[in-house]
């Protein structure tokens, strides 16, 4: 099973991501990670540190001459801004502990229980290491997954579906969204919701207030049956929740009609089988997003996800020193807006990371040819028997 830890703090000096199980003789090309790292720089909303960062993955070990080894992935993303912080986050040798100290809390981010529980007189201990820069990290693993995952031609999408009251009322295809997404500032293909979420951003800036909103993911061409029901850690829908609801600030992931489907009677929320020659095993709908018992069905998987406002306000909100315990206002740190567009390619790219490790679960993680193989036999198996034509996304 392949499994990742990322290291380091926002204003530190670089994180560090080591991806494990990934196969041998796999191609990367560094430039579709730095494209998937840029992406997760852009978005309206976004605060000055972005000005700053230029991410780019610095692969250190387990791939020679772009082809993998089969051996742990080492990547590393520097962080420009510690330049500037050289002097309060060196890690070794005397620093200066006083003058950037933050004692007053924000309420919602994770500073007040992180400095009780690990004991610290100062919130940077906490607010460096709980800050969303740890998701750059993850958008290179998930990059990396990606690539893995283009030779089954298996593709992922994103796009921003709500921002503060404004909700897209639509319901775009794959193709559609993908096309389109990488033109709008805030990941939103629709030209009037578009203009409603970039008024809604100015709106809260103007105020001084944040912003969240809603995510959708799609993955297409998963062949049915990656993840399984028949213990709970295998299933696909809860390896995907839990890394999306892992992402700083998501609070809620639904699948397909989500929570829709508390409101619907059986008969319309199931999504009905049907037969025939010409399609094999077909669905005319896809109502509970492309999984059934923790497994793909091979329909399209659709996720969405909602992402509550940036806990850091420019009008701060009430709160304590945790030192003197006296009231006072929040500490106000640079900050987002609104980073609802740079989520959702953070929350495409854990996705990639869940597909790849529940594929390689399926088919092997050894070398490329052998879960090329594994792959091909287990369609062949299907199609000779019938059930498929094709892989109903395809
Ligand atoms: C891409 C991204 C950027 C974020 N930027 C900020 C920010 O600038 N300021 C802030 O207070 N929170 C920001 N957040 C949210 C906090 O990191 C998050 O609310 C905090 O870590 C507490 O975790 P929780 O909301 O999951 O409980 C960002 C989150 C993401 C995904
Ligand atoms: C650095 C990133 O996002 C940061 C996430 C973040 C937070 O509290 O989560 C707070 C801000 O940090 P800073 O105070 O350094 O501007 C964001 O900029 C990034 O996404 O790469």
């Amino acid at each position: 099973m392949i499994r990742y830890l990322t290291s380091g703090e926002s204003h530190g000096q670089c994180l560090t991501a080591i991806i494990e199980g990934m196969p041998a003789n796999l191609k990367i090309n560094i430039e579709n990670i730095n494209k998937e790292l840029k992406k997760r720089q852009l978005g309206y909303g976004r605060g000055d540190r972005m000005k700053i960062e230029n991410d780019r993955a610095i692969i250190l070990s387990g791939v020679r001459g772009n082809i993998t080894l089969g051996s742990p992935i080492a990547i590393q993303i520097q962080n420009k801004d510690f330049d500037n912080w050289k002097e309060y986050m060196n890690p070794i040798g005397d620093i200066d502990l006083e003058s950037k100290k933050v004692t007053k809390a924000r309420p919602g981010h994770a500073d007040l229980v992180g400095a009780l529980k690990y004991n610290f007189e100062d919130i940077r201990n906490v607010l460096e290491r709980s800050s969303a820069r740890e998701t750059a990290a993850r958008v290179a693993i998930g990059a990396i997954c990606k690539e893995f995952l283009s030779n089954f031609n298996i593709k992922f999408t994103s796009h921003v579906v709500g921002i503060g009251q404004y909700e897209l009322d639509k319901n775009y295809d794959f193709k559609y969204i993908s096309d389109n997404v990488e033109n709008s500032s805030v990941r939103c293909v629709d030209k009037f919701y578009e203009q409603k979420f970039i008024d809604e951003i100015n709106k809260a800036k103007e105020n001084r207030d944040t912003l969240g909103g809603i995510i959708e993911i799609r993955i297409q061409n998963i062949p049915l049956g990656v993840g399984s029901y028949v213990h709970y850690d295998k299933k696909l829908d809860a390896n995907l929740a839990l890394e999306l609801m892992s992402i700083q600030g998501i609070k809620g992931v639904e699948f397909g009609l989500g929570f829709k489907l508390g409101k619907v009677f059986g008969s319309k929320a199931q999504d009905q089988i049907y037969y025939s020659k010409e399609k094999g095993i077909y669905r005319n709908t896809n109502n509970l997003g492309g999984i059934e018992g923790g497994m793909s069905t091979g329909e399209e998987i659709i996720i969405r996800c909602v992402m509550k406002p940036i806990p850091t306000l420019y009008t701060p909100l009430n709160s304590i020193d945790i030192n003197t315990l006296e009231n006072y206002k929040a500490s106000v740190e640079r900050s987002d807006n609104c980073a609802v567009p740079a989520a959702s390619v953070v929350a495409e790219n854990v996705c990639a990371f869940v597909i790849a490790k529940f594929f390689m679960y399926k088919f092997g993680n050894d070398n490329m040819d052998d879960i090329l193989s594994n792959y091909e036999n287990y369609l062949e198996r299907l199609k000779e028997k019938g059930w498929i034509k094709n892989l109903k996304s395809t």
